[in-house]
Order: C-alpha cells, then structure tokens, then sequence
C-alpha cells in the first residue's frame, strides 16, 4: 500500500478577479520509504501541495489517504495528533526556536506529544548528524547547515513515517546544501521513512529517486510527456 496517496486535489485561493487554482486535480501515490521531490517554477503550487499532504490545509476537493487513512476525513483534532505522530517537517528557514538549546529543540515533538526519549535513537539520531557536540549550544551560536541538522533531528525525533522538507536547502551554500540533504537521506533511511521535498535546486533535485514536476497547479512526472 502507498504511504502517501493523494486523489484529484484541486486547491483554489480567493474569490472572483483575485481567485487563483493553486493546484487543479493532483492524483500520484507515494510508496513508502520512496524520496520524491517537487520542482517547478516560483508560484506553480509546491508548497500548496506539500501543506495539503502534510495536513497543513484543506483541500476543495480530492482527498488525501496516509498509510489508507483520509487525512481530511478525520475531524480536526484528531488529524493535529495524526499529524504530531506521522509526520516531520523542516523548513527553508530551520524554525528552531532562538531560546532552548539544541537539544531543547530536537526533543520539543516529544515533549508536545508526551512521549519519552529513546536514548538509543536520540544517539544514533545525533551521531549521524554530527551534533553530539553541539547540543548544548542555542541557534545562535551554531552556523546555518549546523542549524538545519538541528532541524532535521527535530523532525525524526518522533520517528515520523514521512518527513516533508520545504526547501531544506534554500539557505545555504551549494557544499552545505548538497551534505546536509545527504545527512536527511541517510537519517531518514535509518527510520525507514519517506521523503517529500520541494527544491529549486536541479542539482539536488537530481538526487532523488522520484521527480514530480508543477507547472500552474498541474503536475507531470518526471519523463511524462
Ligand atoms: N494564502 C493564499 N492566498 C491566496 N493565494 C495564495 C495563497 N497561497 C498561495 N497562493 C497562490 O497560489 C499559487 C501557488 O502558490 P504556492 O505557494 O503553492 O507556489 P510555490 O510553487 O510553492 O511557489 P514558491 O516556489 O515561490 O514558493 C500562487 O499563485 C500563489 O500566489
């Protein structure tokens, strides 16, 4: 079965002269443990897909299953907790909090959900990183690609079945970039978790296993005529 299977979304943004079809009827699947990426121009519907699939949004129409579950079938509250448990999210812009440490922050998913840490995972978890010896540090006091391994250990602390990644890479340099996807990759690979993320980078979109590409709202894969 998919981990990800999303059935003619169509998502549509203000009314009359100012309305907008972000994203016209996007049918895919996404098998699990698959690294697919998003690319298209500025404004084709990346990041209005990616919040719909990560239970950010509402879609008007279609319907989005996760591991056979209607995300939006779901009442509110239930997909917040849903959404908690099955997901990890890292963003263009690290979103770590300025005042707890690293670790304050890697653990925060945990703390939300009232979870226990497991050690043996948060080791692992940071080793891969290469942040054991920066745990103790606040965002501050850390460079950009440091910032985001912060980020990327936030996001699989819960163990996530899928992680989405909305330009994990946009905010630094190329040799940053390049290591730092390749640190998702091989951390997620350890969970054995999917990876959805939107890039304008060819070079890293070349990286994946799977491209779906946007153009106004309508997606084409990769080699799709
Ligand atoms: N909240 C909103 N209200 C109105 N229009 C919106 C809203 N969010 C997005 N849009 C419009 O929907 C379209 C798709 O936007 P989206 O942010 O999904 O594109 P994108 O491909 O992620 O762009 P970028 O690469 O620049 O981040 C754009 O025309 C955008 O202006």
């Amino acid at each position: 079965m998919s981990i990800l299977s999303c059935r003619h979304v169509s998502r549509v943004y203000g009314q009359g002269e100012a309305r907008v079809t972000a994203l016209s009827d996007a049918t895919f699947d996404i098998p699990e443990g698959q690294f697919t990426v998003f690319t298209g121009p500025s404004g084709s519907g990346k990041s209005t897909l990616l919040h719909l699939c990560g239970g950010l949004d509402l879609p008007d129409e279609g319907q989005i299953l996760i591991g056979g579950e209607d995300l939006y079938g779901m009442p509110e509250k239930r997909r917040a907790v849903f959404r908690r448990r099955t997901f990890g999210f890292v963003f263009q812009a690290f979103n770590l909090m300025p005042v707890l440490t690293a670790e304050e922050n890697i653990l925060m998913p945990l703390l939300l959900d009232k979870r226990r840490k497991d050690e043996a995972w948060f080791q692992e978890l940071t080793c891969l990183l290469g942040i054991s010896d920066r745990l103790k540090h606040l965002p501050g006091q850390l460079s950009g690609g440091q910032q985001q391994r912060v980020a990327i250990a936030r996001a699989l602390i819960a163990k996530p079945r899928v992680i989405f990644a909305d330009e994990p890479t946009g905010n630094l340099d190329t040799d940053t970039g390049t290591e730092v996807l390749s640190l998702l990759r091989s951390s997620s690979r350890a969970l054995g978790s999917t990876v959805v993320m939107i890039t304008h980078d060819p070079g890293i979109a070349a990286l994946a296993e799977r491209r779906i590409h946007i153009v106004n709202g309508r997606l084409k894969e990769d080699g799709a005529e």
